[in-house]
């Protein structure tokens, strides 16, 4: 029997805990179970009480207080701990069944999703152990980024680290749309969900006006101000193409207040787990027959 699930991520901020509530909330419209993992050890308001909660092993507070580490080392300790507990995890896990979507709940210190090989263990674990959970991440970064370009081209480079990292199967989330909209044009959005690497060329913010400004873009000694000038453009450049060359990174647009946005990412999420091939197949009642009366 396979276990299906969702690993939400992606930066401070970036909406995941307000996503697990609203994807908690569609999948009971919908009369699909869910069983809500937090593992964030500093979260400590839940819309939808969480069925698994790091904190009842450790606290980000407890960590910070006794052992004097900052909120980012004190997070690593506490995932750690997790990794020499992990009974605490599956254990629960093991009593899952397969109708269940499981939605994790991530934190979002963006050094978990680069560079520290804590998560790839942990994954490893939910999805090759005796658990079996089919997983899907889902890395979200915030729309208002597109606003400004080098940021967004950043938070990419970030989801794709973490799509590299934990290789598992992927979808890039564009939260909070609502407050993007009406500001960005439906045309140049569209660049943004498929990735555009002309985007860092076309972008407004550097609209050169004067002769002045023109010797700051082109001047690659320009030094008046580091985040325009021409190396700062080149370095974002090299990213974006970096980007495009590994050409597998694009977005789900999404607002959470919109039932028909989310079940869309609900239905990539089921497709990248395979969760409606693995169900019972269940005759709806009208379809029933009687067979005495044939
Ligand atoms: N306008 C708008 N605000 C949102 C949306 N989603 C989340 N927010 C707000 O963004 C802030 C952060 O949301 P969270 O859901 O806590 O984000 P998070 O990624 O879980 O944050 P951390 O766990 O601290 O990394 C809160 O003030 C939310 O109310 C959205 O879709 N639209
Ligand atoms: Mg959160």
């Amino acid at each position: 029997m396979s276990k299906f699930g969702t690993l939400v991520m992606g930066p401070a901020g970036a909406g995941k805990s307000t996503f697990c509530s609203a994807l908690i909330q569609h999948l009971q419209n919908n009369k699909r179970p869910c069983f809500y993992v937090n593992l964030d050890p500093a979260a400590e308001e839940f819309a939808f009480e969480p069925d698994l909660d790091i904190k009842d092993l450790i606290s980000l507070e407890d960590v910070m207080e006794e052992m004097g580490l900052g909120p980012n080392g004190g997070l690593i300790y506490c995932f750690e701990f997790l990794m020499e507990n992990l009974d605490f995890l599956t254990d629960p896990l093991e009593e899952v069944t397969e109708d269940y979507l499981i939605v994790f709940d991530m934190p979002g210190q963006i050094e978990l999703y680069t560079h520290v090989p804590i998560l790839p263990g942990l994954v490893k674990t939910l999805m090759h152990g005796s658990l079996n959970i089919r997983m899907c991440a889902a890395y979200l970064l915030e729309a208002t980024f597109v606003i400004d370009r080098p940021k967004f081209f950043s938070g990419t480079l970030s989801a794709m680290s973490a799509m590299m990292m934990l290789e598992m199967p992927h979808i890039n989330i564009l939260s909070k749309m609502d407050l993007v909209k009406g500001q960005v044009a439906k045309r140049d959005l569209k660049r943004f969900v498929d990735v555009d690497v002309d985007l860092i060329d076309d972008d407004p913010s550097r609209k050169v006006q004067t002769e002045e400004e023109q010797k700051k873009y082109t001047d690659p000694a320009s030094t008046d101000n580091l985040m325009s000038g021409a190396s700062f453009h080149k370095l974002n450049k090299a990213v974006a193409e970096l980007i495009d060359g590994f050409s597998m990174v694009s977005f789900l647009k999404m607002d959470v207040q919109d039932e028909h946005s989310l079940s869309a990412v609900l239905s990539y999420i089921d497709d990248a787990i395979q969760f409606h091939e693995a169900q019972e197949p269940r005759e709806p009642k009208e379809f029933d027959v009687d067979v005495s009366m044939e």
